[in-house]
């Protein structure tokens, strides 16, 4: 059901669903393919505006560029976004070549920058960060360390464009290191779920994570900066148990829908 340029066809897909009832479509298509670009992937969590009083969830102010690396720096700078910036490819489709993301420091180096890309303000998070895992109506966090803070010394002092490694695969789990309680706490549970359950049926999914990071210096400020389809659920605690949960659940479902 793929089409040449990798686009799933959602006629076809419709079509596939009408004539096999049987078969249980976990999540849709188009519905995952909408988390492979990150300007639309972030999308729903900034028409959110979640706001409670256990905190408050956005995304880091961001820029598309699609062409035309020497128009950067001025793009920037009427946008108002704070330096350094990450730069992220747009398309975020699995691919090594979507990991590739960079730290630009100054005005000037952002033309090396090689569109099209999404720029994001880079928040400082404390160096640790948490990915939630989301299985239907199931909600683990874990922690991870990320990337350190950038001071304002730092700032002034480097220029540049700095490739940094993926994190997510390096970074050993900060479950059990010795942290800044500040940074380590985890974002409240009530308003993970609220987020969970609001994103679920905004993106028509229920197999997906997201990385969420708290600003330095601040209780109930968080940041979702990415959302992955169907990530390495290995790394999620229980997996074993809330898969099987899940699975058993939707063909519970199931019987329940034939036998009314
Ligand atoms: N706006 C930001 N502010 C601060 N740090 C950021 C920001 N965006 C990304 N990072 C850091 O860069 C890392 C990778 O970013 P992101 O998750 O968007 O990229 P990715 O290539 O899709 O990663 P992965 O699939 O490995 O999770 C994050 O885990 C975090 O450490
Ligand atoms: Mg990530």
């Amino acid at each position: 059901m793929d089409t040449p340029n990798g686009s799933f066809d959602v006629v076809a897909n419709i079509d596939y669903r009408r004539t096999h009832p049987e078969v249980t479509v976990l999540d849709p298509p188009d519905a995952i393919q909408h988390l492979h670009n990150r300007q639309s992937m972030l999308q729903c969590v900034a028409d959110m505006n979640l706001s409670n009083s256990y905190g408050k969830v956005g995304i880091p102010k961001q820029l598309v560029i699609k062409k035309d690396a020497s128009s950067i720096p001025g793009a920037v700078a009427k946008a108002g976004l704070m330096l350094p910036v990450v730069a992220k490819p747009l398309v975020a489709d699995g691919s090594a070549k979507s990991h590739e993301l960079s730290l630009a420091y100054d005005q000037q180096s952002l033309q090396k920058l090689e569109p099209p890309l999404v720029l994001q303000e880079f928040v400082n998070h404390g160096g640790v960060m948490f990915k939630v895992y989301i299985v239907g109506e199931t909600i683990k966090v874990v922690r991870r360390f990320s990337l350190p803070d950038v001071c304002k010394r730092e700032l002034s002092n480097i220029v540049g464009v700095f490739r940094f490694p993926r994190v997510s695969c390096a970074a050993a789990s900060a479950d059990n290191a010795d942290l800044d309680p500040g940074v380590a706490e985890l974002p409240p549970r009530p308003l993970l779920e609220k987020l969970a359950k609001e994103l679920c049926c905004l993106l028509g999914l229920r197999l997906f994570n997201l990385d969420i990071i708290r600003e330095h210096g601040t209780r109930d400020r968080f940041y979702v900066i990415d959302i992955n389809y169907f990530p390495g659920y290995g790394k999620m605690p229980e997996y074993e148990h809330i898969f099987t949960d899940f699975l058993l659940s939707l063909v519970q479902n199931q019987y329940k829908k034939k036998s009314t």
